[in-house]
């Protein structure tokens, strides 16, 4: 099967791969592959849904989602590009979450699907007067899930960069998950705006907006029912952890009261600290791994 979106070259679809629209004419490739089942939202490049074959899904959306055509969605992988948060003007966590993508290559092997898409280097120009960038990302599908967001510099001049890889992770209570990886790591409170260091595995009993920086390595969500969801990051020197708590939520498009105590975002970033200035022709990868874990024997 073809697939073809305006000014766009045919793709060729893999079996088990498939463009489809929900009933509010928002447009999603549909991923059904022996190894994993997967949405991903053409506007946003937004994965929505994403669970390997003989496991739980490894993203959480909410219930209360539409999925309209032009708003962002309440869970999955937002794409935050080119900036983190409000440290710009203009839309909370940059255009790329609103933006249409385009599909460039999708494949499939016995074991997984991966999928690649861009961002039209001519869209960006108009949202980014001044700025010129190239961005790509790539899913790879399976066992487990890798999301790469890669950005390049077409410009002359150096260009900032913050981002983050959104990820809603599930968890089945949030009063009784920990997140291990992060014990003396200094954060950023983004509710204070003050400097701490953690002690100790991280746990929630309040709202948490946090931007851990100067860490690079694996980050574990241990969940009371013994479930472990890791997420390995690559081109990321910090990690955002947000949990809206009840008041935020309140506030929140798109979740329901409730919804707070089954989410948790462990998000790749360079944010805070760790925003990047991108020479004239470099390209920088942001990428995360999230992978479902045999239980262990972690104490939550
Ligand atoms: O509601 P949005 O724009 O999707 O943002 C959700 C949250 O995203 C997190 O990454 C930020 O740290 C929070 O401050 C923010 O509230």
């Amino acid at each position: 099967m073809q697939s073809q979106t305006s000014a766009q070259q045919p793709v060729q679809l893999p079996a088990g791969i498939r463009l489809i629209q929900n009933q509010h004419g928002r447009d999603f490739l549909q991923i059904d592959h022996p190894a994993v089942s997967a949405r991903i939202a053409m506007e946003g490049a937004h994965i929505t849904h994403c669970q390997p074959s003989g496991q739980g899904p490894l993203l959480w959306i909410s219930s209360d989602e539409p999925e309209l055509p032009g708003k962002t969605i309440r869970g999955g992988i937002p794409l935050c590009w080119p900036w983190f948060s409000n440290t710009r003007a203009g839309p909370a966590h940059g255009i790329a979450r609103i933006s249409p993508w385009q599909l460039t290559a999708v494949s499939s092997n016995a074991d997984q699907v991966s999928v690649r898409m861009s961002l039209a280097n001519s869209l960006i120009a108009q949202a980014l007067p001044g700025e010129k960038w190239q961005l790509d990302v790539e899913f790879v599908l399976g066992s487990d899930l890798m999301v790469t967001l890669i950005t390049r510099n077409m410009g002359e001049e150096p260009q900032a960069l913050s981002q983050a890889l959104h990820s809603y992770l599930p968890v089945s209570g949030i009063d009784q998950v920990m997140v291990q990886g992060l014990e003396s790591c200094t954060y950023l409170d983004q509710l204070t705006g003050h400097l701490q260091i953690q002690q100790g595995p991280v746990r929630f009993t309040a709202e948490t907006d946090r931007i851990y920086f100067n860490h690079s390595g694996e980050v574990r969500l241990i969940d009371a029912n013994k479930q472990v969801i890791s997420v390995q990051r690559e081109g990321s020197d910090s990690v955002v952890v947000w949990n809206p708590w009840i008041e935020k939520s309140l506030r929140l498009s798109h979740f329901a009261s409730d919804d707070y105590q089954h989410m948790l975002c462990i998000e790749a970033a360079n944010a805070g600290p760790d925003a990047r200035i991108l020479e004239p022709g470099e390209t920088h990868r942001l990428s995360s791994r999230i992978t479902r874990d045999a239980a262990d024997n972690s104490a939550v």
